[in-house]
């Protein structure tokens, strides 16, 4: 089985760098004389922050490469106050907030404008045994507390990223399977840098990642 880890920067996945040297060594095994314990081999791709950085970076490696899976890790904000931060959940729909026009006060998506879809999901969802929650994916972190009610009731998410519905588009355009995990760092809230857990979420998500890659 081939595996793409994706992610915005090498921050959120360095504790799982050791599971890619494992993947290869059991990987040399498997095609040498030892029988093969573990039949996945794992790469990174670290595309930078944002939805368009992510978009081109993965759509050049699916590509040339083949894989069976797509797992975009990364942290999030959460607007859902009952999801504890450092909690790790699974994305599984996720929504291009901005994509669209402005109509006066109203905001037209869009699919309302005819011009294609701005909500994915990946094919076979839940994937996972964790909280599943729909996300929505900005190129302007919400910080402003009349942006986030509008975008809020206008959307109603629970989490929100600068990557993940690229991540579902450039997999769902390839026809790669993929799974979006998130562990929750902040708040979406007046912006508060320094109520910010991204060690906590980042340790939860990469013990979880690396949980799922030994079971997969
Ligand atoms: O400062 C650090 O040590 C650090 C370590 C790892 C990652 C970061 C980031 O700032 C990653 C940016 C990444 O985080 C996602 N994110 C997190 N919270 C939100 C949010 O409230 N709204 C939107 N995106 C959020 C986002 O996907 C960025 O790519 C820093």
């Amino acid at each position: 089985m081939r595996v793409l880890i994706v992610a915005a920067t090498g921050a959120e996945v360095s504790n799982l760098k050791s599971e890619e040297v494992e993947s290869q060594k059991l990987k040399v095994e498997s095609d040498g004389l030892q029988p093969a314990t573990r039949n996945m081999q794992l790469n990174f791709l670290i595309t930078g922050v944002g939805m368009v950085a992510t978009a081109y970076a993965l759509g050049r490696q699916l590509a040339q490469n083949h894989y069976d899976l797509v797992i975009n890790l990364g942290i999030a904000g959460s607007f859902d106050r009952s999801i504890e931060l450092g909690e790790v959940v699974e994305v599984i729909t996720d929504t291009f907030a901005e994509l669209g026009a402005e109509d006066g006060d109203t905001f037209l998506p869009l699919n309302e404008m005819g011009f294609g879809d701005v909500t994915f999901a990946p094919d076979r969802h839940p994937f996972l045994n964790i909280k599943q929650v729909s996300g929505i994916t900005v190129n302007k972190v919400h910080g402003n507390e009349a942006s986030i009610e509008k975008v809020a009731s206008r959307l109603n998410p629970q989490v929100e990223s600068m990557e993940g519905a690229a991540v579902f588009y450039a997999c769902r355009q390839a026809g790669v399977r993929c799974v979006q995990i998130r562990a929750v760092s902040n708040y979406v809230e007046k912006r508060n840098r320094e109520s910010w857990k991204i060690g906590l979420a980042v340790k939860n998500l990469n013990t979880f990642a690396a949980a799922l890659l030994r079971e997969l």
